[in-house]
């Protein structure tokens, strides 16, 4: 019997870095969860415990500071690109690099009508995300967004699914629909690439059609909002959708006597529906390594 290694990787995982731009009195806060993973030559370290090529996770981890320093961190797109290209062209050893990065959200505090210069509130569990894969001189970005919470408390159903002798679940022409959806989008290039204006204009695509869409099923609605995002940047060759069905049942109130008009629900945590998909346009391209080792969806 012949054992050998397969494939690997390391790096240091949820770096948290919080930075503050200072212009005049008025801060500007970043605040960023980043991980690394370096792949390569690293069979030595696995088979004997010789580190001369390893790029302890440390370092990694402290590169992300330092660079975070040494020059604006902007766009986190061009942040995990930097950092991908630094571990990838400086150890000859490292022939791959994957970084990913999440974005948290924070908003002036509103003082009597003027945002504060230098007081922030959290918005949320949202996040920005993306993930940065380096390989063989190749690089790939997929962006994303994720906790992305919305709810409609009218305009979906859900009616015309087969029974048997497990079903129970009543068919309804009118049930609240919510989800937190964790969207991923691949971008066709990686250069001259405006990565904010795609994020808003697909964040704005997902939730707009979330609202507008009559849906008959959050799959039908999974399909239009990954369609919108591609009707709406040509810069995005492919988009992949994970969108728990965070279920509202209707409480049944007839045993006090009360009727309940899709009035009183129970918000359900668990079990819940896991709807997932890919919606891509024909000319999406080879995908390359952009999607490896990342959920399916
Ligand atoms: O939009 C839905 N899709 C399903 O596949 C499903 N299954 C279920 O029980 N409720 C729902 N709702």
């Amino acid at each position: 019997m012949a054992i050998t290694l397969g494939p690997n990787q390391y790096g240091k995982a949820e770096v948290r870095l919080v930075t503050v731009d200072r212009d005049g009195p008025v801060h500007n806060l970043t605040d960023l969860t980043v991980s690394t993973a370096l792949r390569g030559n690293l069979d030595a370290t696995h088979l004997t415990g010789d580190n001369a090529d390893v790029v302890a996770t440390d370092t990694q981890k402290n590169t992300v500071y330092a660079f975070a320093k040494q020059a604006p961190v902007g766009e986190i797109e061009d942040f995990a690109l930097r950092l991908g290209r630094h571990f990838t062209s400086s150890f000859e050893q490292i022939t791959g690099a994957r970084i990913l990065i999440e974005r948290h959200g924070w908003q002036r505090i509103d003082v009597g009508g003027t945002p504060h210069d230098h007081a922030f509130s959290r918005s949320g569990d949202e996040r920005r995300t993306t993930a940065v894969t380096i390989a063989d001189g190749q690089a790939w970005v997929v962006s994303g967004v994720s906790g992305l919470v919305v709810l409609k408390s009218t305009g979906s159903e859900f009616h015309g699914f087969p029974r048997d002798r497990y079903t129970t679940l009543a068919e309804t022409s009118d049930r609240i629909l919510a989800t937190a959806v964790t969207a991923r989008w691949r971008y066709r290039d990686v250069t001259g690439i405006d990565w904010s204006a795609c994020h808003a204009d697909a964040r704005a695509a997902l939730v707009e059609t979330f609202a507008t869409k009559h849906s008959l099923s959050l799959q039908q609605t999974l399909y239009a909002m990954g369609e919108a995002v591609l009707e709406r940047r040509p810069e995005i060759a492919e988009v992949r959708l994970s969108l728990p069905n965070k279920h509202h049942f209707l409480v049944d109130l007839s045993p006090f006597g009360l009727s309940n008009d899709n009035e009183v629900f129970h918000a359900a945590d668990r079990p819940y529906g896991l709807i997932e998909g890919t919606v891509l346009r024909d000319d999406a391209g080879d995908p390359g390594l952009a999607w490896h080792t990342l959920p399916a969806f």
